[in-house]
């Protein structure tokens, strides 16, 4: 045999047993059974179930509880023909999501979310196709660890701002009240929101941010609520998505109408600015300018028309978007999670100020460079990702053809969910996995190694579709925890301070849904000593 055709030979023998192996799959179709999963009946399969659960529990916690049931961590779920796949451990997820993800990293195609809002324009939605590989691959080259150093004085800047919004006028720490959520939130949106729309479209007036900021909230609504599969009943009967939408039981379709407008203002009206301020030359560089220069698009612009070249000046567009939006709930999300554990385990708030004091000092603030100076910090950081994951249930992938696991017939089309949330709270992986401690992802001294799954990297997902936006958002949230733990003590609000004994509960004290938010609590934020309320009036000043 010629020695040339050995590497050909290498790559098609495992390729010609792969479709034998899928030949056999379809022969073996009738015979091999669904994953485990609840008994439907026919036609109708498991709609009662569905139709009847319980809305006040957790869906990430639900599968958690049937997968104990039928004592298994790949589930089935068959709703009038409509499958879904659960993945309760990090183990199948690794198996199906990672080791096979040329099959499973489609998106579901949502009659609801494209119906309502024309989301089409979100990578994170996008079948897996040429078009998602376009946008994937230019977010990744501007967001992967070692191209995001560009951004950081961004967050730098926001990270200033948000300090000195907090901070009091005068250092009497009495006199403080206790901060209310919607305060506290509307700082921390404000944060993420402003520090992504400087990074993607250098919008940095407070004007500017103030609107879009609002923008992207009252979008995030309608992402939230259709992308979870089976929010809504159109999900499972896509035909329904023809009733007008006068028809009774149609509320779904007014939803629908009142979302659209929001959804396209939030891609279209940043683009607009930015093009505006581009051909004005005021534009600040940033992630769309960098591109379209790069790309040299930008003597192709026709602002009246804003007319779109359908190539490179879309992808860059479409990314801007997908980074504006993905960026800000979650965020905001991790920041608010991180502000009431620190409030209510005033054992934590000790550890990780003695740490700052410590490595830091008390005349300057922390900044990005200093972070593998902070493992406790980082620990804590870890933690709060681990025990109140932003997404419980990551975003459904969708399986591109049919597949076999474990004895088990994967039909092609099924959604698929991975239980982030199970994964993170598993026993096996995590000792005491529901109590909050930060220590176990301290590094063992002895063997260098850290004792646990890092949830910095589980948290974001699995596969080619694991969040692009990862080292942006922990860069970004480092930066606001590291510099009001530095300034600040973070404690429960004054007058429940006897009665704040219960740690936050990841179901009691979470809304549901694609990203979670805290349910709305109050704190007290009251800066450590007048030097460090110097420090939050400063901000960075004179170093960005
Ligand atoms: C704490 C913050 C964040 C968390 C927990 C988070 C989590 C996730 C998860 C679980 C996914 C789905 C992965 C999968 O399908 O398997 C995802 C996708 C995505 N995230 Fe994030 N994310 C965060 C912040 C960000 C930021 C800051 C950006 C942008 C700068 C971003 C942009 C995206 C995009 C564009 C996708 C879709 C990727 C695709 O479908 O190919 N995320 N994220």
């Amino acid at each position: 045999m010629s020695i040339a055709l050995t590497p050909f030979l290498i790559l098609a023998i495992p390729f010609g047993f792969y479709h034998l192996y899928v030949f056999l799959l379809r022969l073996l179709r009738p015979r091999l059974p669904y994953p485990p999963g609840p008994r439907g009946y026919p036609l109708i399969g498991n709609l009662f179930n569905e139709a009847s659960k319980n809305v006040e529990q957790h869906e990430w916690a639900r599968y958690l509880k049937m997968g104990k049931e039928y004592n298994s961590d790949v589930l089935h779920i068959n709703v009038l023909g409509d499958h879904t796949l659960v993945l309760n451990s990090a183990k199948t997820a690794n198996e199906l999501l990672e080791k096979r993800s040329g099959l499973y990293s489609d998106r579901p195609r949502k009659a609801l979310l494209h119906l309502s809002s024309r989301w089409n324009w979100n990578f994170a939605t996008m079948l897996y196709s040429n078009k998602w590989r376009a946008h994937r691959r230019r977010f990744h080259q501007d967001f992967q660890a070692k191209a995001i150093s560009f951004y950081h004085p961004f967050i730098l800047q926001s990270t200033s701002n948000f300090l000195k919004k907090l901070a009091p006028a005068e250092y009497s720490p009495l006199s403080i009240p206790d901060i209310e959520h919607a305060e506290l939130e509307s700082h921390v949106r404000n944060y993420a929101g402003s520090t992504i729309l400087r990074v993607v479209y250098g919008m940095s007036t407070q004007e500017e941010l103030n609107d879009y900021v609002q923008l992207a909230h009252l979008a995030a609504e309608s992402l939230n609520a259709t992308m979870n599969h089976g929010s809504f009943f159109v999900d499972y009967l896509p035909s329904l998505k023809y009733m007008p939408a006068w028809f009774p039981g149609a509320s779904f379709k007014r939803k629908a109408n009142t979302w659209a407008p929001m959804v396209s203002n939030l891609i279209n009206a940043p683009w607009k600015g930015v093009k505006s301020s581009m051909v004005n030359g005021t534009a600040l560089p940033c992630f769309a300018t960098n591109n379209l220069e790069k790309f040299n698009l930008v003597s192709s612009f026709d602002i009246k028309n804003n007319n779109l070249d359908q190539g490179m000046e879309e992808v860059i567009k479409n990314c801007s978007g997908a980074a504006y939006f993905g960026g800000t709930d979650t965020t905001l999300s991790l920041i608010m999670s991180s502000i009431l554990v620190l409030s209510r385990h005033p054992e934590v708030l000790e550890k990780a100020h003695e740490e700052l004091d410590r490595v830091i000092g008390t005349s300057r603030l922390p900044q990005l460079q200093d972070r593998d100076k902070l493992p406790y910090l980082q620990a804590f950081i870890k933690e709060v990702e681990r025990m109140y994951p932003v997404t419980p249930l990551a975003v459904a992938h969708r399986v591109i053809s049919d597949d076999i696991y474990n004895g088990y017939f994967i039909p092609k089309g099924i959604l698929t969910f991975l239980n982030l949330s199970a994964i993170l709270h598993s026993e096996e992986l995590y000792q005491d996995s529901l109590k909050f401690n930060p220590d176990r992802f301290l590094q063992n001294e002895k063997t260098s190694k850290l004792l646990s799954p890092d949830p910095e990297i589980v948290a974001f997902g699995f596969g080619r579709r694991i969040c692009p936006g990862r080292h942006f958002a922990l860069d970004s949230a480092w930066s606001l925890i590291a510099c009001l733990l530095a300034t600040c003590d973070i404690t429960g609000p004054s007058e429940d301070a006897q009665k704040i004994s219960r740690k936050p509960d990841p179901v009691l004290d979470y809304f549901d849904g694609l990203i979670v938010h805290p349910k709305p609590y109050k704190c007290r934020i009251v800066p450590r000593s007048i030097t460090a309320l110097n420090l939050m009036k400063a901000g960075y000043e004179n170093r960005i």
